[in-house]
């Protein structure tokens, strides 16, 4: 049996063997090394003179004093990986007891395909293909140049691509050729730092969230960039859902509103002019959002107490007290009692047990200030200071109770005028004012006209249990009247036909005088009537003097007297004032 010499084994082996001493010298080297490093060195040559990469590298560990150690390393022919291990073995911290190291060299390519058969490495490589296969998630690598390196099928779906044809592919063509609709990880290549882009695949219609990690080498280079994806479509179609739920429900909640509105103005409130509607809509959003201190101006008679009660039926504390007063049918004294209250013998006549006010009844609720223009300079300012502190105190008394109440004034006066003119305190007029809402005259708004006429024919038809309905001409007539006292005064027009007239057909309804169609009237502000001969003005004076005389026989407060009259409490408050009447 012929015997192998070491020699012979060495030259054979198909693993690179080169001895250096601690100086980088070689004192041996076999065929294969040679052959890994591409040189026919002969011993003796230093390793610094054919590969000085590698020498420095195998120089680094020879003076750190390490163990073995596999490095790789890069030879003409491509990578390599050196076992560098120290002669001896004993000797590990310095290089002066090293006798030299032994290197033992293989080329990548041998390694690799001999590597997977390790098992660890199958086993590793096994999870890591699991990873990506099995991930929920859509993962692709690339190196430092933008190169798809791998990339697992959930990535590939989403892209709307295989595999295959990803893998190799520059990234940044997607977004070149318009598959995503922008780039991400050109992008990451560019700033070095980790971004999240949400992306829209044109080609596959998906909705992506992209997050990519640059991963760097030693030199701060990308080495590769880990880009994960989530499929975000399912969520944007929930959101979309959503947005069309909440949109539903939008619309739904509105026309439930504009429902309420119509109820509401089909229960009680007429209106079917735009103005009107506009306004509920104001007043209703007001009441929502218990909205205090509104002031609403009109003419008498068109509706600004009724609309108060509109604001309090439709607010959250609808079923709290409504307390109205009307501030212009009260002497002073008694309408500052009235409003605050007063403790027992606060005045001559005051009750002995005292009395609470009517912002103290209407606590929780809505307190309905009629009138307000013609309230009394000096309660005025008590006014202001219970709006402003949320107390009263009582006449008389000595503590401050709070009180909390919404609160509505009213007013047929110009109150800007009336601060100008010092009738009316401008910060009281200010704190009032914070919701102003006007409420147009009748014959500004004359489509409300049949609407209220056809209700109220209906309603006093019921009550007295009539037939009656308008002949064409009388409507004619009806939409073409100037209506001065408003509503309340077309209300009354109806009832008074409805109970008085014999025929069943209302041919006319308006007063004598009144049935001609006024085309375009003036407003029916006192100051804009039209003026009269000194004869005619005496003769009307006397005639209101009569009718309320006559009047007052029959009534026993100034709301049953307007009542009685057709008129507002108010205009009878002061009509009675200018003949130096009173209620006894
Ligand atoms: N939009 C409306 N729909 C139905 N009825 C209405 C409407 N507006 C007012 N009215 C009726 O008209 C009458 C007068 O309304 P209200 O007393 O509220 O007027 P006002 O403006 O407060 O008058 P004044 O200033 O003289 O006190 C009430 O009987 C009310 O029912």
């Amino acid at each position: 049996m012929t015997k192998l010499s070491p020699e012979t084994i060495l030259q054979h082996a198909c693993i690179g063997v080169m001895g250096l001493d601690n100086n980088g010298i070689i004192q041996y080297i076999n065929p294969r090394a040679q052959e890994l490093l591409v040189c026919d060195t002969h011993n003796g040559i230093s390793l610094d003179t054919i590969a000085p990469q590698i020498w420095k590298q195998v120089k680094t560990l020879i003076q750190q004093g390490m163990n073995e150690q596999a490095i790789h390393i890069q030879g003409p022919r491509g990578g390599i990986e050196m076992v560098v291990s120290p002669v001896d073995k004993k000797a590990k911290t310095s290089s002066d007891n090293f006798n030299g190291v032994v290197c033992f060299l293989r080329s990548h390519e041998k390694f690799e395909s001999s590597a997977w058969q390790y098992p660890t490495i199958k086993e590793m490589h096994l999870q890591f293909q699991s990873l990506l296969d099995h991930s929920y998630y859509g993962i692709y690598i690339i190196d430092g140049n933008g190169i798809v390196l791998r990339v697992n099928d959930v990535a590939a779906g989403l892209i709307g691509m295989t595999k295959e044809e990803m893998v190799g592919m520059p990234i940044g063509e997607l977004a070149e050729k318009g598959i995503v609709d922008q780039a991400l990880s050109p992008a990451i290549l560019k700033s070095k730092k980790p971004l999240t882009r949400p992306l829209y695949v044109v080609k596959s219609n998906k909705y992506i969230m992209a997050s990519g990690m640059p991963i760097f080498d030693k030199k701060g280079d990308i080495r590769f960039v880990v880009v994960i994806e989530h499929d975000m479509t399912i969520v944007k179609e929930l959101r979309d859902q959503l947005k069309h739920a909440r949109q539903v429900a939008d619309t739904i909640k509105n026309e439930l509103s504009d429902r309420n509105l119509l109820e509401l103005k089909s229960h009680e409130v007429i209106a079917d002019s735009p103005a009107m509607n506009q306004l509920l809509t104001v007043l209703l959003k007001l009441a929502k959002m218990d909205a205090s201190n509104i002031l609403i101006t009109g003419e008498s008679g068109t509706g600004k107490g009724f609309l108060s009660k509109f604001v309090h039926q439709n607010g959250s504390r609808k079923d709290k007290p409504f307390i109205s007063i009307n501030c212009a049918a009260l002497p002073d004294m008694l309408l500052e009692a009235e409003l605050f209250g007063y403790e027992k013998g606060a005045f001559t006549g005051a009750s002995n047990t005292g009395k609470a006010g009517l912002f103290e009844l209407a606590n929780n609720g809505t307190i309905f200030l009629d009138e307000i223009g013609d309230m009394p300079f000096p309660i005025q300012a008590k006014l202001l200071k219970c709006l402003d502190d949320g107390e009263i105190r009582r006449l008389g008394g000595t503590k401050s109770i709070k009180v909390d109440c919404i609160v509505i004034a009213a007013t047929n006066h110009n109150l800007e005028k009336q601060v100008q003119q010092k009738k009316f305190r401008q910060d009281l007029y200010f704190r009032l004012n914070i919701f102003p809402v006007h409420i147009p005259p009748l014959r500004e708004r004359r489509e409300d006209i049949l609407k209220i006429c056809d209700f109220y024919l209906k309603r006093y038809n019921k009550a007295y249990n009539q037939k009656k309905r308008f002949s064409e001409k009388c409507i004619e007539q009806l939409q073409g009247y100037h209506f001065p006292g408003n509503v309340r005064e077309l209300k009354n027009i109806i009832k008074n036909a409805v109970v008085i007239k014999e025929n069943n057909v209302l041919d006319t309804v308006l007063p004598p005088g009144k049935n001609k169609a006024v085309p375009i009237s003036p407003p029916c502000e006192e100051t804009a009537a039209p003026p009269a001969s000194k004869g005619l003005n005496e003769e009307i004076l006397a005639f209101e003097r009569e009718k309320l005389t006559q009047a007052l026989n029959h009534c026993t407060s100034t709301r049953i007297l307007a009542d009685y009259l057709g008129v507002s409490q108010s205009t009878v408050v002061r009509k009675l004032k200018r003949h130096g009447l009173s209620v006894e």
